[in-house]
């Protein structure tokens, strides 16, 4: 076990409750520390999978599953990474004192249901968010988006992800098809929807906020430069660091992260969504846990986001800093098979100071994400550049 600068010989084991592409990483920057690393999906041959000590395949949305598994490998650490798990189960073991979820039960079960978190941030908090309402039929949510929300507006699942189950709404005609489109496309159905306002924002960012241990022993939190990032159906296409934006802008914006994060606890990385219109931010949701537009950190920043989180989680010293510009374009599969090829690889690592990291999920669908372009470079602009023309390169082909 580690503790602070102790280490024993006994193995610190760490329990992965989701395994995809961030799980993947994590589970490299736990092993850099020689932590014992078990990587639990959904589904089996999972990215985190292929690196792990151990694995196991289970339903996440099932407590007693979860409990079996925790009773059988006794973790020091779980640590959640996809939003669909059972998170009674997370209080449950808690309480039990026996593994630190990390950052804490109270902070995966806010964050996995956006009513949780809206009701912390808007009402608890009162940071500017979306004006926002929340329906369990399509009448109610017809009455709400027509007295309240208004069009433009985004209908989404309450339980999802990169942007499963999501539609913005221009005119009252395309309502049902949304309502209908969130019921049945969420991770889980937790029978609401939520209705958000649409924000005409200048840019939306990031703000990865690390709350870790200092000097002293002391929890202070750490942020990152602002990453700035470009959406299209609820799901990144583009994400570059550092986002330029005025001083005043990015204060406001470090204080609402401060906020929602001091209020969650724990010790860990937060990714706080933000959108940012002039000297305007709104708070929107926030990942206890490393973020898919972070990625560009493993080539901008001397600790990336899993090491950050990594740190935090064992007590050891974080730093921040971002030691270049970058930024990261996900490789979208066009086609849905089960076995894959990956080409032009040569041609996308041609372009210079650029990497590519294939995630080797077992199974391609549209649209999933199989792996992610990175690039460094002298400004924002030109790593954007690079990043595209690698990506572009990269084809995904049935085998
Ligand atoms: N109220 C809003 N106003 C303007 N844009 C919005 C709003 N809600 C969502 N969006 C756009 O849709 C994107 C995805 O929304 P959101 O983050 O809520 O979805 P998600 O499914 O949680 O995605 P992820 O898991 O990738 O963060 C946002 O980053 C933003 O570009
Ligand atoms: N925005 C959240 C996010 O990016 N989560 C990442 O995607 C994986 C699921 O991918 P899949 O849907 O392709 O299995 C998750 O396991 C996590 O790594
Ligand atoms: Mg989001």
């Amino acid at each position: 076990m580690i503790i602070g600068t102790a280490l024993s010989n006994h193995a610190t084991k760490a329990l992965l409750l989701g395994s995809g592409e961030l799980g993947k990483e994590l589970a490299i920057a736990l092993q850099r520390y020689g932590v014992e690393v078990i990587a639990v999906d959904r589904y089996a041959n999972a990215p985190a999978q292929h690196v792990a000590h151990r694995s196991h395949v289970v339903d996440m949305t099932d407590s007693e599953a979860i409990k079996k598994i925790i009773d059988l490998e006794q973790p020091d650490f779980i640590i959640p990474e996809i939003e669909a798990i059972a998170t009674q189960a997370l209080v449950d073991i808690e309480r039990e004192g026996k593994s630190v979820v990390v950052p804490n039960a109270r902070a995966i079960q806010l964050t996995m249901n956006r009513e949780g978190i809206r009701a912390l941030a808007a009402e608890k908090l009162n940071i500017p968010t979306s004006n926002y309402a929340f329906a369990e039929t399509f009448s109610e949510l017809k009455t709400a988006v027509e007295n309240n929300i208004g069009y433009p507006c985004f209908i989404k699942p309450t339980m999802s992800s990169s942007g499963k189950g999501q539609s913005m709404v221009k005119t009252a005609s395309q309502l049902e098809a949304a309502w209908d489109y969130a019921k049945s496309s969420g991770r889980v159905d937790t029978g609401k929807v939520i209705a958000e306002a649409k924000i005409d924002f200048d840019f939306e960012i990031t703000l990865l906020a690390v709350r870790a241990l200092n000097a002293h022993g002391v929890v202070e939190t750490y942020y990152c430069e602002p990453i700035g990032h470009y959406q299209e159906h609820g799901d990144y296409r583009a994400s570059w660091q550092p986002q330029a934006m005025s001083r005043s802008a990015l204060k406001t914006a470090q204080d609402i992260a401060f906020k929602v994060t001091t209020e969650i606890g724990g010790l860990g990385l937060f990714g706080v969504e933000l959108f940012v219109q002039g000297e305007q931010v709104w708070f929107s949701e926030i990942s206890p846990r490393p973020h898919d537009t972070g990625m560009v950190t493993m080539v901008t920043q001397q600790q990336n986001e899993f090491d950050l989180h990594v740190r935090a989680i064992l007590g050891l010293p974080v730093n921040t800093r971002l030691h270049t510009a970058g930024a990261s374009v996900p490789l979208l599969s066009t086609l849905a098979a089960t076995d894959v090829v990956y080409e032009g690889l040569d041609k996308a690592l041609a372009v210079p100071d650029s990497e590519i990291r294939l995630f080797a999920k077992p199974e391609a669908l549209v649209n999933r994400r199989m792996g992610v372009a990175l690039a460094i470079a002298d400004t924002v602009e030109a790593a954007r550049k690079k990043a595209v023309t690698s990506a572009k390169s990269v084809g995904i082909r049935p085998a």
